[in-house]
């Protein structure tokens, strides 16, 4: 069966300074699937994120996004083509509500956000109410950001990336600052809205039991470079990786 190929980056370098950040990456991410990326501290996996999110521009390569070049597109066009972003701390208004934070999204989905809008006037609200009932956040809508734990106000912030409406997702280790339990049910009602909005995603992840749960590929970053991937039962029982990247002594 032929996969659709969503992202696809050719020959990415950047360095800063004396650090090889991205050296020659070439990256497929096909519909549907959940790919984990993993590596050691300072691999580049982050830079990658920024480069396909526009945030940061390679001095050589391309990033495709349904077979369209993206590389020297800004981040907001990115956005708006269909690539969204969570990021490992939210990035949300503390002092609006949850369900503020997403009709300030959808607000600035459709149109140029007006800072002084009526937040009650904004359309969308039954579909933003919809999208906090997906991440199982309806409870908390009401609430202000700044008042919620912070695994809910990390499920605020995907529901924002999904109001969105992207094709494709991208995580920096969306469970990170959680304690472990709590990771799963995170990681249980993001896989289901993935799959329930039909969004492919890419995680940034450093808990293997989370890679192993819940990617079907996963990639392995270091020095910059992608140094393998595979099903996460191949890449998490090579000896490489249990050494390299999950620091077992062997
Ligand atoms: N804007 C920048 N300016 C200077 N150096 C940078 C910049 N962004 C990244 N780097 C450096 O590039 C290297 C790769 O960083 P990156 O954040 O992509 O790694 P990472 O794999 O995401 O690491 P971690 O797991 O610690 O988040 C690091 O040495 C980092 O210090």
């Amino acid at each position: 069966m032929t996969r659709n190929t969503v992202l696809e980056t050719r020959g990415l370098e950047i360095r800063f300074g004396g650090v090889v950040a991205a050296d020659n990456v070439n990256v497929q991410i096909f519909e549907g699937q959940n790919l984990a990326i993993i590596g050691p501290n300072g691999a580049g996996k982050t830079t990658f994120l920024n480069i396909c999110t526009g945030y940061v521009k390679p001095t050589h390569g391309t990033v495709e996004f349904f077979g369209k070049d993206i590389t020297r597109k800004s981040p907001r066009q990115i956005t708006r083509l269909g690539i969204a972003r969570a990021f490992q701390i939210p990035q949300l208004f503390a002092d609006h509500t949850a369900l503020e934070n997403l009709l300030i999204a959808a607000s600035a989905r459709t149109r140029n956000w007006a800072p002084f809008q009526d937040l009650d006037d904004i359309p969308e609200k039954d579909e933003m109410n919809d999208l906090l009932r997906l991440v199982d956040c309806q409870d908390v809508a009401n609430q202000l950001v700044s008042e919620l734990p912070e695994g809910k106000r990390k499920l605020v912030d995907i529901a924002i990336a999904l109001a969105l409406k992207p094709k494709l997702l991208l995580l920096d280790e969306p469970t990170s600052g959680v304690a472990s339990a709590e990771k799963f049910q995170i990681m249980d009602i993001l896989h289901h809205a993935l799959a329930e909005a039909q969004v492919t995603s890419v995680f940034v992840e450093h808990d293997m039991a989370v890679v192993e749960k819940y990617a079907d590929e996963v990639a392995v970053w270091s020095l910059g470079a992608v140094q393998m991937r595979g099903t996460p039962e191949e890449i998490l029982s090579n000896p490489e990786v249990r050494r390299d990247v999950i620091g077992e002594v062997l």
